[in-house]
């Protein structure tokens, strides 16, 4: 069976279709300050999107994922613990069921509501099928929402969208969109060695996990789990718990931007 998040198909059967999934360096993890290396050679990072990039919206079943045009160096991020420009391909999220968890990662045992994921991949391996199989191939910065009492406007224009993806397979445009107006304040982060948090679970992710979390509200959380798993016209399956729980960390170091 297709895989899901379900008793049936979820994170712990994974591995039989997908031998991956029990590999030395898979994600999402928990990380405890007390382990994390404050690393000073790691440089800033930086993301220089074209807004005329965003292409379109839409539910996959799985998840809310905004498509870009990454056929040339157009929205790049550079910088931290990165070497060269790697290209955005899309951006998607994972959520609870309410709003004490949904995140994947978890930061001294605080699960967050969401968490937003902006994937990019590395040019240098001619397309992304081809950067999956790099240890270098992908990088993905990942963004916590935190449920609190001023909501970051920027989420409203993804939110919006949320009414005309309601069913799987379901797709809108979605267009001049920077999806850098998304970012925190702060440029601190954490850094490690991982995988897609999805089957095929591929080890090719450098994670780029910004310290401060963004804000929405819990009626904009309300909004994303109005999403469905279903089809249009299939029994409704609210689109929910769409996360994969921590693995194991395997002498793995997680580095930290700041002190
Ligand atoms: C598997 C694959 C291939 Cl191959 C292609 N393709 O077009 O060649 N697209 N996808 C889909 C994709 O991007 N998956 C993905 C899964 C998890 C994450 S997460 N949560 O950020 O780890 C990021 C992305
Ligand atoms: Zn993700």
């Amino acid at each position: 069976s297709v895989w899901g998040y379900d008793s049936d198909n979820g994170p712990d059967r994974w591995h039989e279709n997908y031998p991956m999934a029990k590999g030395d360096k898979q994600s999402p993890i928990e990380i405890n300050s007390k382990d994390v290396r404050h690393d000073t050679s790691l440089a800033p990072w930086h993301a220089s999107y074209d807004p005329g990039a965003a292409k379109t919206i839409l539910n996959n079943g799985r998840t809310c994922r905004v498509v870009f045009d990454d056929t040339f160096d157009r929205s790049v991020l550079r910088g931290g613990p990165l070497v060269g420009a790697y290209r955005l391909r899309q951006l998607h999220l994972h959520w609870g069921s309410s709003d004490d968890h949904g995140s994947e990662h978890i930061i001294d045992g605080v699960k967050y509501a969401a968490e937003l994921h902006m994937v990019h991949w590395n040019p240098k391996h001619g397309n992304f099928a081809g950067a999956l199989k790099q240890p270098d191939g992908v990088a993905v910065v990942g963004i916590f929402l935190k449920v609190g009492k001023t909501p970051k406007p920027e989420m409203k224009r993804i939110l919006e969208e949320i009414d005309n993806i309601k069913t799987k397979g379901k797709e809108a445009p979605f267009q001049h969109f920077d999806p850098s107006i998304l970012f925190p304040k702060s440029r601190d982060y954490w850094t490690y060695h991982g995988s897609f948090t999805t089957p095929p679970c591929e080890e090719c992710i450098t994670w780029i996990l910004l310290r401060e979390p963004i804000e929405v509200s819990s009626d904009q959380m309300a909004k994303l789990r109005s999403l469905s798993k279903n089809g249009e016209n299939e029994p409704v399956n609210p689109l929910v718990d769409n996360w994969r729980p921590p693995q194991p960390v395997k002498g793995r170091i997680v580095r930290a931007s700041f002190k």
